[in-house]
């Protein structure tokens, strides 16, 4: 079992190599129990590499990985992390009640308790009303969520999802955003949440920005806005974006040009 106290998961001199390319390159980092932590960056960063690298399931992780005290991938670790990717990952032809209980049975949940559990996580997606529909006819967004009640089965110390709000609706993104609240608050679960929409970081304890798989902050929104003297995390993140590249301007060799300035990088 991991210390209380200490980090859900660690990070040191962390890289990642895919095909010829470094995509994270010496990350160092921490993400603190029991709280939601976004994961943002635009889209290419490293986000779901990373996330990959977490639940292990990424080749070619370099570095020290730490994740509820065991090490990136350990098989005791396999109950205690969801992990909901871009793609859910349902059978279309079982309805969403049938997914679940496939999904419990894999997981070791005894057969006497799974309906309980089951019925847990389909009430906790908001989709009970849902349960016995194919999966195949739910919508994309239902299907996300069958995707995240799966996850949530067996009540997993960590929760790592990947984009879970893309193609949502606002009222959907609300709602989620609220559930992950619950799960850090209620029962101390610790989320890691990706995005590459700027506006959710507000909705996090605490944030990983990353770009171009460096990481350019680990803090809280407000001390990001505060030390950027920015009134928005996308402005903070920006005004990171800029700094860094004065900073490799500043140490490239004489007449290597400038690097380019990013301006949409967070949409
Ligand atoms: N199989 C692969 N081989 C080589 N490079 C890859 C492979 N898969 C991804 N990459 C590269 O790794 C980098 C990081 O990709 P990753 O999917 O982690 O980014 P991301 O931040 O999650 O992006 P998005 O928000 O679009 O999902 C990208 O530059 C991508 O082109």
């Amino acid at each position: 079992m991991m210390n209380k106290h200490g980090p859900a998961i660690e990070a040191t001199a962390l890289s990642v190599r895919r095909g010829s390319r470094t995509v994270l390159d010496d990350l160092r980092f921490a993400v603190p129990p029991g709280r939601i932590t976004g994961l943002l960056g635009p889209s290419g960063c490293g986000k779901s590499t990373l996330m990959r690298a977490i639940v292990g399931s990424q080749a070619r992780v370099a570095g020290t990985l730490d994740v509820l005290g065991r090490p990136a991938g350990h098989r005791d670790l396999r109950a205690r992390v969801g992990y909901v990717t871009q793609a859910p990952s349902v059978y279309t032809d079982l309805t969403a009640r049938q997914n679940l209980d496939y999904y419990a049975a894999v997981l070791g949940i005894p057969r006497r308790e799974r309906a309980t559990h089951v019925q847990e996580a389909l009430h906790d997606v908001d989709l009970t009303g849902h349960a016995d529909a194919l999966a195949g006819n739910l919508s994309g967004g239902q299907r996300g969520r069958v995707s995240l009640a799966v996850a949530l089965l067996g009540a997993p110390e960590l929760l790592v999802l990947d984009e879970p709000t893309v193609g949502l609706d606002p009222v959907l993104r609300r709602d989620l955003w609220q559930l992950f609240h619950r799960l850090a608050a209620d029962r101390g679960t610790t989320l890691l949440v990706s995005s590459h929409v700027m506006d959710e970081a507000e909705r996090c304890h605490r944030l990983l920005l990353l770009r171009e798989g460096r990481l350019l902050a680990d803090d809280t929104p407000e001390a990001l806005r505060e030390r950027t003297g920015a009134t928005t995390v996308e402005d903070a993140f920006l005004h990171l974006v800029d700094e860094a590249d004065r900073g490799a301007a500043a140490h490239a060799p004489a007449g290597s040009p400038a690097p380019p300035t990013v301006r949409k990088a967070a949409s």
